[in-house]
């Protein structure tokens, strides 16, 4: 695979199940080092980072994983603050789970995705689409450059996907960029400005969105539109 993703683009990454989305997603973030061949973050190589400059990295790479990555026995403030772990002392991550810090920009957090009733509440007794809005909220805390998103809205009804794609794209808008995985083509089409599709491993599409159309990407699952 050979891809580049520059400055300000929001890249739908399509394919069908096990073409290789969350493999390239989890290079990207530097959890998954690639078996050959090389991967460059925002011009660094997260193989050869150690230390503070591996969490310097981190900081600035936003993840929202396939199954979440949410602690489900905390509450939705505890989860959401972990999106500043990268930024915070241990001492101050510990203080954080007994008197939560930063409530105000919290609320503000999940206020963007419908959730502020639910701060302090248990994630584990949140729905899929709820627990997946928690997952934003702590990328959206994060703030970070580059947003690597896996199926972010794959529990969400249209309006609330829409909603999420915007959040997830604003870092994008400011130079930074979105790489999302996505099944729904309507969704990839409307939120992102170019289209990747991958098949066993490889880049098999790679066009502009404005260039495709619903039933193309269809057609690329194999579907009828
Ligand atoms: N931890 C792993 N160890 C070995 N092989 C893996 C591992 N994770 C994924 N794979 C393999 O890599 C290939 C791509 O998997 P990946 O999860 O990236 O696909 P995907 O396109 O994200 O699929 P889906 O849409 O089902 O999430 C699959 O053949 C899968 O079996």
């Amino acid at each position: 695979m050979d891809l580049t993703v520059g400055p300000a683009e929001r890249v739908a990454v399509v394919g069908a199940s096990g073409a290789g989305k969350s493999t390239l997603l989890a290079v990207a973030n530097g959890a998954v080092p690639p078996s050959s061949g090389s991967v460059e973050v925002l011009g660094q190589d997260p193989a050869v980072l150690r230390g503070p400059a591996l969490r310097r990295l981190r900081a600035r790479v936003g993840t929202v994983h396939q199954h979440l990555e949410l602690v489900g026995p905390l509450r939705v403030v505890h989860n959401v603050n972990a999106g500043r772990l990268g930024s915070w002392s241990a001492a101050r991550a510990a203080w954080s789970l007994v008197r939560p810090q930063g409530l105000p920009e919290v609320l503000g957090a999940l206020e963007r995705v419908g959730l502020a009733d639910r701060v302090f509440d248990r994630t584990d007794t949140l729905s899929g689409g709820q627990r997946q809005r928690v997952a934003v909220a702590r990328l959206l805390l994060q703030d970070p450059e580059l947003v690597l998103a896996d199926e972010p809205a794959s529990a969400l009804d249209p309006v609330l996907a829409g909603r999420v794609l915007e959040l997830l794209a604003g870092p994008a808008s400011r130079d930074g960029a979105l790489l999302a995985a996505l099944h729904d083509p309507a969704l990839a089409l409307r939120h992102c400005d170019r289209v990747v599709g991958l098949s066993a491993g490889r880049v098999v599409l790679d066009a502009p969105a404005a260039a495709l159309t619903v039933a193309d990407l269809a057609a690329f699952y194999g579907a009828p539109a």
